[in-house]
């Protein structure tokens, strides 16, 4: 077996303006993954950040991105390593016990959406406060309000609303997917291309919304993309793979 780890040449800049005192949101430590026997262990860098810090994450395809974030919302188990998430190490939780924090505390974007097919738009913006009452108690009045108020930021139509979530297009589900992760303002959201199904203007506004809402809430993001045009919005950046920052 080729015990090999994979050369991760990496460069993390977590130097963003004024976060250097605030607490810590996201500390990863040697962490490693296998997927098989077979395959070559992925490595990952350490990462530091700070609460309310913008992080994106690039690199070639296959370098492990999407992998990584799977690790960080602690779908994934690490072959070795430690992820604290706001001084919690997730991977010292019970299954059950790393659901709820993932519920609670963890807005995710998939790329692949992972919307449920026979609910609604709202059913599915909504569909965190079901199952994280601190998600439930942020939502400003009510879940039913914020996910409106999402909606119409990430310019769905009001005819959407109701409709099943099978009916909409694929950009238009991507963005209920965002506003999924968004609502109950989560301490950390974890976006795996999340812009990749959308045109130039609808990608734009969709950040500008995103890290908005972030800032507003101090919210930390770590953002995975192909499309380095989207670096510039970023304080920090982290190269995977042999990808040069
Ligand atoms: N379910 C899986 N089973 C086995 N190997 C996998 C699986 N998912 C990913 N891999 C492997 O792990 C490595 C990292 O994959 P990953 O999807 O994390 O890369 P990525 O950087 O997100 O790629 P992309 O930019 O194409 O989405 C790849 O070599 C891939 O083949």
């Amino acid at each position: 077996m080729g015990e090999t780890a994979i050369n991760m040449n990496t460069k993390t800049d977590t130097t963003g303006p004024g976060f250097q005192n605030e607490q810590t949101a996201i500390e990863v430590r040697g962490l490693s993954f296998s997927w098989s026997m077979e395959q070559a262990p992925l490595t990952f860098p350490d990462i530091h950040l700070s609460q309310g810090e913008h992080l994106f994450i690039h690199g070639p395809s296959g370098c492990g991105k999407s992998t990584l974030l799977s690790l960080l919302a602690g779908m994934l188990r690490p072959a070795g390593g430690t992820i604290d998430i706001h001084g919690t190490d997730i991977h010292r939780l019970g299954a059950g016990a790393r659901d709820q924090f993932r519920a609670d505390h963890m807005g995710v974007i998939f790329q692949q959406f992972n919307l449920v097919p026979y609910l609604t738009t709202l059913g599915n913006v909504t569909l965190p406060c079901g199952l994280s009452a601190i998600r439930r108690q942020r939502c400003e009045p009510d879940p039913q309000n914020e996910a409106e108020r999402l909606l119409t930021a990430l310019s769905i139509p009001v005819d959407h609303w109701h409709r099943k979530i099978t009916r909409l297009s694929i950009g238009q589900q991507q963005r209920i997917a965002a506003a999924r992760a968004l609502i109950g303002t989560p301490r950390v959201i974890l976006a795996d291309e999340p812009t990749s199904a959308l045109d130039a203007d609808n990608r734009d506004r969709f950040l500008e919304l995103l890290l908005t809402l972030a800032r507003q809430h101090r919210t930390s993001v770590l953002f995975v993309s192909h499309d380095q045009s989207l670096a510039a919005h970023f304080d920090n950046r982290l190269a995977l793979g042999s990808e040069q920052p």
